[in-house]
């Protein structure tokens, strides 16, 4: 690739976060029909791919790990039910967690790719790029009340995602608790998920929907998620401006945990410079290369133009070029995936999301084991959504939408197993943790927190701040287009 085409950002010094990237995997998520499948196929056109044909994904061989491990495996994702070893233990073979009905099995499931072996600035990563289903945004309601989308159609958009999210720690979960550890056992987290708006329904909306709000604020709990703003090419730029202003206020408004490009205390100024204007890009404005059928397949062909080959779209006005950073963020959004951030991710993920959510796994379990409620058999993850529940709207400052059942009469059976101690949801832990406030004796009389949890957290404790810093003016004008004379 031309190197003039890197964009501003991989110039900079970022030699803190350059080592160990080894398995990294991306989440492409969002609206439907907002070119989600397209991106994934343009941002692979501008890889070194070792592997042209992608390396099969490994076949999961611990069905007999434990007895009490069910699997449901397909070629595309893993699915472990699982209890450690110790939680066994534990539980005695209660017969409440056999009947254990996590996860809902009528859901879609993302479709993950293969994996590819990349060779990124002189870096080998075996990259996943997983695509999934649309999140079906009705074209009638595209406003910011929520008031009468389908809680269904959402809840169940919301909850499959979030499945696939939360198997794959249950992966990782199973392994760790593993007598003999498979050090190779490859890393299946979702280390980011890009969430894509369809620029013309924010257009609409002016801003983010009712719908985008909730699946935003439901998939941050979980996973670091980047909205960015797809099909660009379609706004003009003052559009743009006006679009993006309006999301950075929504999630400002709404205080939408999304990922922030955070300092360390101990950055120099270099990468809190190129953090600065990362965060001041969200939402990331992205266009993709135009698509040909070719047979039954789908390619993408390049634009020859002034003896280059451009990936881009062609307009009779003009091209547009995915790869100019003039037009879109497209190389910015690959830098700081695959350079800048990579470890940061991966190190958040691990540290963050798996150990909360491992957190409030334990905290399950142990509330389970003090006080045993014998339920009709389903039991709930705390936080994901019933497969045919309702999701409340959105209002403002709240930190998480609450998950209400459909008929309130189906209320008893879907509520989660009673505890003496009701566990912290994530956020809750990290902002005690951060500020101190927590006090491990106010529940460790029932269950016994990790300790990475109780450690403040750095991230979290300037997360609200950094998104309260929003402002609106952008270090970029956005997606602009070529004019031919
Ligand atoms: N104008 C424009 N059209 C695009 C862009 N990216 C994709 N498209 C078109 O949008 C349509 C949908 O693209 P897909 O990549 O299939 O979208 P998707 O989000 O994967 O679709 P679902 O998985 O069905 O939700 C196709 O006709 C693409 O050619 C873009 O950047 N600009």
């Amino acid at each position: 690739m031309d190197s003039s085409r890197y964009s501003i950002a991989s110039g900079l010094s970022m030699g803190r976060r350059r080592h160990n990237a080894n398995q990294f995997n991306i989440m492409v998520t969002g609206h439907s029909l907002s070119g989600k499948s397209s991106f994934i196929r343009t941002f692979q056109h501008t890889l070194n791919i070792k592997n042209k044909k992608g390396k099969q994904p490994e076949k999961k061989k611990i069905e007999n790990h434990l007895n009490d491990l069910k699997i449901i495996d397909d070629e595309n994702s893993s699915i472990a039910i699982s209890l450690s070893p110790e939680m066994r233990e534990e539980l005695k073979a209660s017969q409440e967690i056999e009947t254990f009905d996590f996860p809902p099995r009528n859901i879609i499931k993302p479709v993950a790719s293969d994996v590819l072996e990349i060779i990124e600035d002189g870096e080998r990563i075996n990259l996943r790029l997983i695509d999934t289903p649309g999140l079906p945004i009705p074209v009638h309601n595209i406003s910011k009340n929520a008031s009468d989308f389908d809680p269904k159609v959402v809840g169940e958009w919301c909850t499959s995602i979030l499945l696939y999210i939360e198997n794959q720690y249950e992966i990782t979960l199973l392994e760790e608790s593993r007598v003999r550890r498979n050090r190779r056992f490859p890393d299946s987290q979702v280390h980011i998920c890009l969430y894509l708006i369809d620029a013309t329904t924010a257009s609409v909306a002016n801003g983010l929907t009712a719908i985008d709000i909730i699946t935003i604020q439901k998939l941050s709990e979980r996973v670091n998620l980047v909205p960015c703003l797809s099909k660009a090419d379609l706004m003009t730029v003052k559009q743009l401006e006006r679009i993006k202003k309006a999301i950075r206020n929504d999630i400002d408004e709404h205080n939408l945990p999304i990922y922030m490009f955070d300092d360390d205390e101990d950055d120099d100024q270099d990468i809190k410079d190129q953090n600065a204007m990362f965060r001041n890009m969200i939402p990331f404005v992205l266009v993709n290369a135009e698509e040909v059928e070719v047979g039954d397949r789908i390619g993408i062909e390049y634009i020859e133009e002034d003896g280059k080959n451009i990936l881009g779209r062609q307009y009779t006005w003009g091209t547009v070029d995915v790869e100019n950073p003039e037009h879109c963020d497209f190389c910015d959004v690959k830098t700081f995936l695959l350079e800048t951030h990579i470890n940061e991710l991966k190190q958040l993920t691990k540290d963050y999301y798996y150990e909360s959510w491992r957190t409030n796994k334990l905290m399950e379990v142990k509330g389970a084991i003090s006080k045993p409620v014998v339920s009709s058999g389903l039991r709930q993850s705390a936080s994901i959504p019933p497969p045919n529940g309702n999701i409340s709207p959105p209002s403002s400052n709240q930190n998480s939408p609450m998950v209400v059942p459909n008929n309130p009469q189906q209320q008893q059976p879907q509520q989660p197993i009673q505890m003496q101690a009701q566990p912290l949801t994530p956020q809750q832990v990290a902002m005690m943790a951060a500020t101190n406030s927590y006090q491990p004796n106010q529940i460790d009389e029932q269950v016994n927190i990790p300790e990475v949890i109780k450690k403040p957290h750095r991230r979290t404790a300037s997360k609200a701040d950094s998104i309260k810093s929003f402002n609106s003016t952008h270090s970029k004008p956005g997606a602009q287009v070529v004019r031919e004379e």
